[in-house]
């Protein structure tokens, strides 16, 4: 069964917008982990626009499931995650001002920035993830960095899905193949729903992780967070 990581980005976003403590994002982690999150992802990005960096510290002793820490592996972002060593750290190529993640690594023109940061972490004992498209040479090109594993960018699966072309999910059915055979774990996220998790789980063979939370966060506004929870559980099951 893939795991169920729950990012709690857009908690600190709702947080911040009176710049108070509410929602307690350190409270949130503990609800949504005793509901059965079987993770807790955030993205502390350069901007802070809703993970702060001290978010990152004051979680670290509530994620008693796994902690995965999202973010493009600059000097600062580095020294954070070496610093609480999380579960696992999960490589992302965002520009500063990008309005949310939109696309994957070269994993072939990176390759070499790519193996030294993944060595780092490993060597400190995290567990590497880096975020590909799926494509099949981006796929064989994230073998070649020595990660563990790869997340797989479902935007283009979900846009495609919402609009009822369930082809789209064929590029991400080979890639979890290729990366079967390459040794790679893969993981999945951005944009995945309620509406379209069932599907992608049955065709993505070999998925371990699903790291999800705008759409989990806007259905937990109306269904209620435990509720949410327990239903994704059922459709990863
Ligand atoms: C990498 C990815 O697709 C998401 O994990 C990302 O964290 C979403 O970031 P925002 O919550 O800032 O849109
Ligand atoms: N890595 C994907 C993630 O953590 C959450 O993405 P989204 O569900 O907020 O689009």
């Amino acid at each position: 069964m893939a795991k169920l990581s729950v990012n709690i980005n857009k908690v600190a976003t709702i947080r911040n917008a009176r710049g108070g403590n509410t929602p307690n994002l350190v409270q949130f982690a503990i609800d949504a982990q005793k509901f059965g999150a079987q993770g807790i992802t955030i993205h502390p990005r350069p901007d802070e626009r809703h993970i702060k960096y001290k978010d990152a510290y004051d979680l670290a002793p509530v994620v008693t499931t796994e902690y995965n820490i999202e973010g493009n592996p600059n000097d600062k972002f580095m020294d954070l995650v070496l610093k609480i060593k999380p579960t696992q750290v999960t490589l992302v190529p965002d520009a500063v001002d990008a309005i949310t993640s939109n696309a994957g690594w070269d994993t072939i023109k990176n390759k070499d920035f790519l193996a030294e940061v993944i060595s780092e972490c490993k060597r400190n004992g995290i567990r590497t993830s880096i975020f590909v498209d799926p494509t099949l040479p981006m796929i064989e090109g994230a073998a070649a960095t020595g990660t563990d594993r790869i997340e797989l960018y479902t935007e283009a699966f979900a846009h495609a899905y919402g609009l009822g072309d369930k082809t789209a999910i064929k590029p991400y059915t080979e890639c979890a193949l290729l990366a079967n055979e390459l040794g790679l774990g893969i993981n999945a996220g951005h944009d995945l729903s309620l509406e379209n998790i069932q599907y992608f789980k049955e065709h993505v063979p070999g998925l371990l992780e699903v790291s999800i939370g705008h759409a989990l966060i806007s259905e937990a506004l109306y269904l209620g967070l435990e509720t949410v929870i327990k239903e994704y559980l059922k459709k990863l099951a």
